[in-house]
């Protein structure tokens, strides 16, 4: 089942979710100290628990995107509501496209001291699917093509910029980069296919 929140999400899903997303990098990061590391696992256990007894069917939990249709404040990218989301912030949307920040940390390493490969996609992959959207042709990537400049430094926050390029019948084009202090890091070409039938929600 799918609830429908109206508005913002609750304070307190945003807040645990932050906390979560502090406690990730905090294990990442913890010392290799046995006992306290076990000790932490069952503490964190207890409050698993707690929340598993009273779970929701469904990851869905769709809040009013800024400019068009509905999004999952649970989305692994964008939404606040995820702990697994970096997740993006101060998101401009309007028909000419998406601008948005996000500041990766060193969960998100790949090569050393620089995000990784698939988590830079990832959000390529969303600017592209928001921009498309905001200008009038909800669709899905069929196909995302990647090429990284240089090193995506954590850390810092970064710029991600997408905007819908043009429609070819279902076929709907877009590009999208990533960029640090002004330095594009990574680019991206999709090829998205517009939604038949009512957009999924
Ligand atoms: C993801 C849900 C989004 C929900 C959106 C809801 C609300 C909108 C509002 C705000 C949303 C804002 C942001 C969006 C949020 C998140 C973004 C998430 C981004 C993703 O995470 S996205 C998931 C990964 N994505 C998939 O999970 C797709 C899996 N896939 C399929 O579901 C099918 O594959 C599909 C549907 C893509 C096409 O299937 P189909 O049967 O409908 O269409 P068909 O195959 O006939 O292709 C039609 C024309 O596209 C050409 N074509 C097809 N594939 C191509 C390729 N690879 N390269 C080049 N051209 C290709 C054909 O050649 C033909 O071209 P032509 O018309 O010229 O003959």
């Amino acid at each position: 089942m799918t609830t429908e929140v109206p508005g913002k999400l609750s304070p307190g899903r945003t807040t645990l979710a932050a906390r979560v997303r502090d406690l990730i990098e905090a294990v990442v990061l913890a010392e290799d100290d046995p006992p306290g590391l076990l000790d932490a696992a069952a503490r964190i256990e207890e409050v698993t628990e707690s929340l598993r007894a009273r779970r929701r069917e469904s990851p869905r939990l769709l809040v009013q995107a800024d400019t068009v249709g509905r999004l999952s404040a649970n989305n692994p990218v964008e939404g606040p509501g995820n702990p697994l989301a970096p997740p993006l912030s101060r998101i401009r949307v309007d028909v000419d496209g998406m601008r948005a920040e996000v500041t990766f940390t060193a969960v998100h390493e790949g090569p050393p001291e620089r995000v990784h490969g698939g988590w830079v996609a990832a959000v390529l992959d969303h600017a592209v699917g928001r921009a498309v959207a905001a200008a009038g042709h909800p669709a899905m990537t069929a196909s995302l093509t990647v090429d990284y400049h240089e090193g995506t430094p954590y850390g810092v926050p970064l710029e991600v910029e997408a905007r819908f390029a043009r429609r070819d019948g279902r076929k709907v084009y877009a590009i999208a980069n990533i960029s640090s202090g002004g330095t594009i890091t990574a680019t991206a070409s999709a090829i998205l296919v517009l939604f038949t039938g009512p957009v999924p929600g």
